[in-house]
Order: structure tokens, then sequence, then C-alpha cells
């Protein structure tokens, strides 16, 4: 388990983190949004004990994580600029790697080959981009991480190569309970992995929920009346939006399903729908609820 406490932390003049807190289960996917600047990477940075927060505190398992080598021997972080030394050949790296990961696991290195179809004899530097980061998922996921945390980590591989190393991640999820920390500047890219998002804006966690949560508790109804719209319609409900399309009536709501229908069945409708929203949606209509624009928020 991942616990961030109140952190705050400055990077010259810029409070680049403002009083985070958050928990990050054992065996779960924590998805981390911001537009550029929010803060993530320095969040990140923080959680994998390569920077120092100021205030508050980070416990992994309940000990602290910084400078704990041991703790450090269970995480993998893979930033979002790559660094490989730079005439070392993929099995150099994997190596070198080896001697410092007590967990390293070989025969699964040699087993990800057939999914990361690269030469270990050539010299990282010589790849693609894609192709470097591909060599990092390859060798990270070949230590056999407790946890692992990723900057931006999607950015660059082709969208098959994504897929296959989303599945990878689910696997180790699934079979050894590894826990994720992923950020991301595009909600669709993690949306399907991730069972927990949080929205870093200019330093500070503005919203956090369990996905199945946001999906279960907010609807988008689309209603007709015979006689138009009823006065005291919204009474007892919380409408986050509502719109008049001609005589259709498009609201957000937020609540239990069946109460809903419920509440809308004692007006009579001669239209009722109700439409699921994409995660994207969501955000908007709920940073919006708490005062924010998300536009400005999300890409
Ligand atoms: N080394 C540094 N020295 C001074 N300020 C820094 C440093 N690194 C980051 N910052 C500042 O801290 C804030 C947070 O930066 P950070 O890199 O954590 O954001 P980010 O959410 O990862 O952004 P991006 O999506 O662009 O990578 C920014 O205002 C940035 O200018």
């Amino acid at each position: 388990m991942i616990e961030v406490n109140s952190v705050s932390k400055m990077l010259d003049d810029t409070e680049a983190l403002t009083d985070v807190s958050f928990t990050i289960k054992k065996g779960s996917i924590y998805g981390l949004l911001g537009s550029n600047g929010a803060g993530k990477t320095t969040l990140l940075r923080i959680v994998a004990g390569v920077l120092r927060e100021e205030s508050g505190d980070i416990k992994v398992d309940e000990q602290p994580v910084f400078e704990n080598t041991d703790l450090k021997e269970r995480m993998i972080f893979i930033p979002d600029t790559l660094y490989f030394f730079s005439q070392y050949t993929v099995r150099q790296m994997a190596n070198f790697y080896k001697n410092m990961y007590k967990s390293w696991n070989e025969e699964r290195f040699q087993k990800l080959n057939e999914v990361f179809e690269i030469d270990v004899k050539k010299k990282i530097h010589k790849f693609s981009k894609g192709m470097q980061r591909q060599v990092a998922f390859w060798i990270s996921l070949s230590t056999m991480p407790d946890i692992l945390i990723l900057d931006e980590p999607i950015d660059g591989l082709d969208p098959v190569m994504r897929k296959k190393v989303k599945n990878l991640i689910l696997q180790d999820v699934a079979e050894r309970e590894m826990t994720v920390l992923i950020s991301s500047h595009n909600l669709r890219e993690i949306e399907d992995i991730c069972d927990h998002i949080g929205i870093l804006h200019k330093g500070k966690l503005l919203l956090e929920r369990e996905l199945d949560d946001l999906k279960s508790d907010i609807h988008k109804i689309q209603v007709a009346f015979k006689d138009g719209i009823p006065a005291n319609v919204f009474e007892n409900t919380r409408v986050l939006y509502k719109e008049e399309r001609g005589s259709v009536l498009l609201c957000i709501v937020k609540g239990q399903t069946e109460e809903i229908k419920e509440h809308f069945a004692m007006y009579n409708p001669v239209i009722f729908d109700m439409l699921s929203l994409t995660l994207e949606e969501i955000f908007i209509y709920e940073m919006g609820d708490v005062g924010y624009a998300i536009q400005s928020v999300l890409d």
C-alpha cells in the first residue's frame, strides 16, 4: 500500500505540490491525471524516493521511501525521459538490473522477448524512442516489481504495443498483486487500466475517485413529457447539467439508477432513456461540480 499524506514540495520558487494526500491499495492501478506542469512528475519522483518531500510524508507498506534501499529493490520507476548507459546493449543493461534486483526473473526476461521482438545484442541508444521504451518495460517487468511507477509511459508506443504493455501490466496486477501508479495527461489513454483516478492541477489534488463509484453514481438522461417539462421535475435530485433540445430534456444527474428512474417515472415521461457517460464526460461534470472547467485541466 502506498500512502501519501499532506505532501508539499517547492521547486525553486514554484510550489510544485501543495498538501497532496491519497492512498493506493495493494494490487490496484492508480491513474494520476493533470495538465502540463500540474506536478505529476514531481509527485511520482517523490513516491519513487528520488526526490524528498518538504512536508508531509510518503510511506510504502508503512515504511518511508526516501533512501530506503530495501523498498527500492521492490519498486521500478520508468521516467518520462529514459536513461540507459550509452554503450550498453539490451543484454548488458538487463545484466545490470539482474545484479541490482534480487527478484530478477531471467526466465521471464527470455519469455518477454516474444512480446518485445528486439535483438538483445544491439545497443539501446541506436533504437528508436518507442523501441527504447519497449526495452524499459521489458527490463522493468523482468525485475518482478511489487510497485511500478510510470511517468507518461505509453507515449511513443504504437497502438499494438500499447495494448500488449497494458495487458502485461494487468496480468502482473492480477497474478501477483503488483501496485501501479501511472501518470498521464490523457484520460482516454489510461482509463481502461486504472481502477482509481486522481486529478492534479497546479500542484493540488482536485478530485480522486474509484472508477466504479464514478460510473455508478452519475447518469445522462434524455426525457420528454407530453405537456412540456414539469416545473418541479428536478426537486430532490442532484442535477449537474441540463439542456433543452426541442421537447427533449437532456440532463446529467447524480444518484443511484433505481432512485433516478423512480423519480422521473412520477412525472409520466413519454420518453425516458438513461445513457452511459464516457469517463471523460464524467470528469467534465464532476469537475464542473467542484468549480473547475475540465478543459483547462485535461487535454
Ligand atoms: N527542476 C525544477 N526546478 C524548478 N522548477 C521545476 C523543476 N521541475 C519542475 N518544476 C516546476 O514544478 C511544476 C511541476 O512540474 P512537473 O514536472 O512535476 O509537472 P508535470 O505534471 O509532470 O508536467 P508535464 O505533464 O508537463 O510533464 C512546474 O511548474 C515546473 O515548472
